[in-house]
């Protein structure tokens, strides 16, 4: 076990770290001057002759690559010690040897792990395990100056909204499929194009009208799948490929801007931070500056030479681990494809204050009060609630147009629907499609994430099984969407809020979904997120005519949200 408190020794010590990056296409060296806060980066990529990424080529390229960059910035090292005060000619010229652990391709990544084992027993330095998407992270992080940042992940791969919390990178939201990069290289493998095929999405898009696609959203989570099939139908079609690229960025995008807003609202955080191959793109870059500008939080881009794979991202965060202490025994350094970022115990946080969650100080008293979600204008007159989803200026206009009208019709729906099956929601007093507005009873005195208990939590589980039972999905039940009463006692009032996500559907793979974003919700927000969610499940369980098998559902759904 890595010790959780940085040892002084050691971080004094730790000066200039080499990285090794390789985990599928960038065959990458890198030294970070810790003193100077400087990065030198060497990458060799891979390009396939044709199609995407061949395991078998990728491994080759790195045997054959990684050698070659690591020997280049090791002069880099060399030359650099040789001006170190206290360093002698006979002294290693680096402090630390980071190589990416994972996660990544297996092939590809035991090559890595050799490289790097050789070079630090060479130098007798210590040998650091870096998580490549928590170096994506803690890369933007260490730029921005952030200190708790939302942090999104575009990369090839994956694509997630994280937030530290209690020790861990805490997945927010993710992808229920593909990684967004992925998602875009099938679709430019349809059409012809070279690997990779982001850039050249990009570059069509830019000469592109815009076409309607799926728009997938969960809570926080998203999937692909949809949006790729119908663009691949769409140009087979007939339809020019520089409009789907543009329907397929503002579709995708658009759904990645959504959740890191949800995130920022869910957690109260004003800082967003961006990594990833596909954070390079401008329109991507430019939807989250915009969603970010309009409620008056900060995004961070970092250069792009760390927003794709290279090893500058893991010498800087080897740096971090390697001053806390977090290094490796060769014995124990095996590569680990599937390595999740919240399987990180984040040492070089360790010490950190937990500030109060935004929630605590969140009891409403007055009559009248104006709130912003991460959807709509929220005002409360008396006992009405008026909630107008007001325009995203980051969406394009008929995305926009589309996603406010379908859920507003679709929200006054199933908040009448479920109070007609017994489930307590707010009486829906008045509904206009054209203006996105709906005028509802105003129910509870505080949000689920600020009274919290178990009683309530198992209420949660009980009022989701009644709706699925009845052949809907809430769609977004996190704590925030449940609205709760003062008399902590009386479970009746426990009131489901905000049905804009939900649709009808007997899929228990969709029922699931639904138990799964209270889950992540209740992660993100509360300390005793595992008890709470037992007792959601519990009552789920007691309540619902098919318990078992949606929750045999939700375990797989768990066990999916793991790099393929
Ligand atoms: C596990 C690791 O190997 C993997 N790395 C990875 O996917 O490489 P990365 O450099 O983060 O991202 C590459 C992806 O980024 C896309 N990409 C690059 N430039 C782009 C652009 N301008 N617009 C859209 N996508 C772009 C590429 O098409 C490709 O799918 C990951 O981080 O998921
Ligand atoms: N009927 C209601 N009675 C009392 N409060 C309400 C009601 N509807 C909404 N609110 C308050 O307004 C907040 C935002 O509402 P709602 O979740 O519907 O909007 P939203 O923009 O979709 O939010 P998000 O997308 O962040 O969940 C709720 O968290 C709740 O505090
Ligand atoms: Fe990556």
């Amino acid at each position: 076990m890595a010790p959780l408190t940085p040892s002084v020794d050691e971080s004094e010590g730790i000066q200039r770290v080499l990285g090794i990056e390789g985990t599928a296409w960038a065959a990458s060296a890198a030294v970070y001057e810790v003193d100077a806060d400087e990065v030198t980066i060497e990458s060799d990529p891979y390009q396939p002759e044709s199609g995407g990424i061949h395991p078998r080529e990728a491994a080759e390229h790195m045997s054959e690559a990684v050698p070659s960059v690591v020997e280049t910035v090791l002069e880099t090292a060399r030359d650099r010690a040789a001006d170190d005060e206290d360093r002698g000619p006979d002294d290693a010229p680096i402090d630390a040897v980071a190589f990416s652990r994972g996660p990544g391709l297996g092939p590809c990544l035991r090559i890595v792990g050799t490289a790097a084992r050789a070079v630090a027993q060479r130098f007798d330095v210590p040998l650091v395990g870096v998580n490549h998407m928590v170096a994506h992270l803690e890369v933007g992080r260490h730029y921005s100056g952030f200190d708790r940042p939302v942090c999104l992940n575009a990369s090839g791969a994956n694509a997630h909204v994280l937030a530290y919390r209690n020790g861990r990178y805490r997945v927010l939201g993710e992808t229920m499929d593909t990684g967004v990069g992925n998602a875009l290289d099938k679709f430019t493998r349809h059409v012809g194009w070279s690997h990779p095929g982001g850039p050249k999405v990009e570059d069509h898009a830019k000469r592109g009208e815009y076409v309607d696609l799926p728009y997938v959203v969960k809570g926080m989570d998203f999937s692909f799948s949809g949006i790729m099939s119908a663009a691949k139908d769409e140009y087979d079609s007939g339809t020019p490929v520089e409009d789907v690229c543009r329907g397929l960025e503002e579709t995708v995008f658009a759904m990645l801007t959504e959740v890191s807003e949800r995130a920022l609202s869910l957690t109260g955080r004003e800082e967003l931070v961006l990594g990833g191959g596909v954070g390079q793109n401008e329109r991507l870059q430019g939807m989250l500056r915009e969603m970010c500008a309009q409620r008056g939080a900060e995004l961070s881009v970092p250069e792009n030479r760390f927003l794709r794979d290279n090893a500058g991202m893991i010498a800087v965060l080897g740096a971090k681990m390697a001053a806390a202490g977090d290094t490796l025994a060769i014995e124990d350094s095996a590569v680990d494809s599937d390595f999740r970022p919240d399987e990180v115990a984040v040492s070089w946080r360790a010490g950190e204050p937990e500030p109060a969650p935004a929630a605590a100080t969140r009891v409403e008293t007055g009559e009248t009060a104006e709130q912003r979600g991460a959807e709509a204008t929220v005002s409360v007159e008396g006992d009405r609630v008026v909630k107008r989803r007001i325009p995203r200026s980051y969406r394009h206009p008929a995305l926009d147009e589309r996603l406010r009208r379908e859920r507003t019709r679709i929200e006054a729906r199933l908040t009448s629907e479920a109070r007609r099956c017994g489930v307590p929601t707010p009486l829906v007093l008045d509904v206009d499609t054209a203006e996105s507005t709906i005028v509802f009873q105003r129910v509870g005195d505080r949000d689920l994430d600020a009274g919290l208990t178990a009683e309530r939590a198992r209420a949660v589980g009980r009022h989701l099984a009644t709706i699925h039972d009845a052949g809907f999905v809430h769609g977004d039940p996190t704590t925030r969407n449940v609205r709760v009463g003062s008399s902590e006692g009386n479970t009746n009032r426990v009131f489901l809020i905000d049905f804009g996500l939900g649709y009808h559907t007997g899929h228990e793979e969709d029922h699931a979904m639904d138990l799964h974003v209270f889950a992540q919700s209740l992660t993100g927000t509360a300390d005793e997120a595992d008890r709470l969610q037992a007792a959601a499940e519990d009552a789920y369980r007691a309540t619902s005519q098919r318990g078992e098998t949606v929750l045999d559902r939700l375990r797989a759904v768990e066990g999916r949200g793991r790099y393929r």
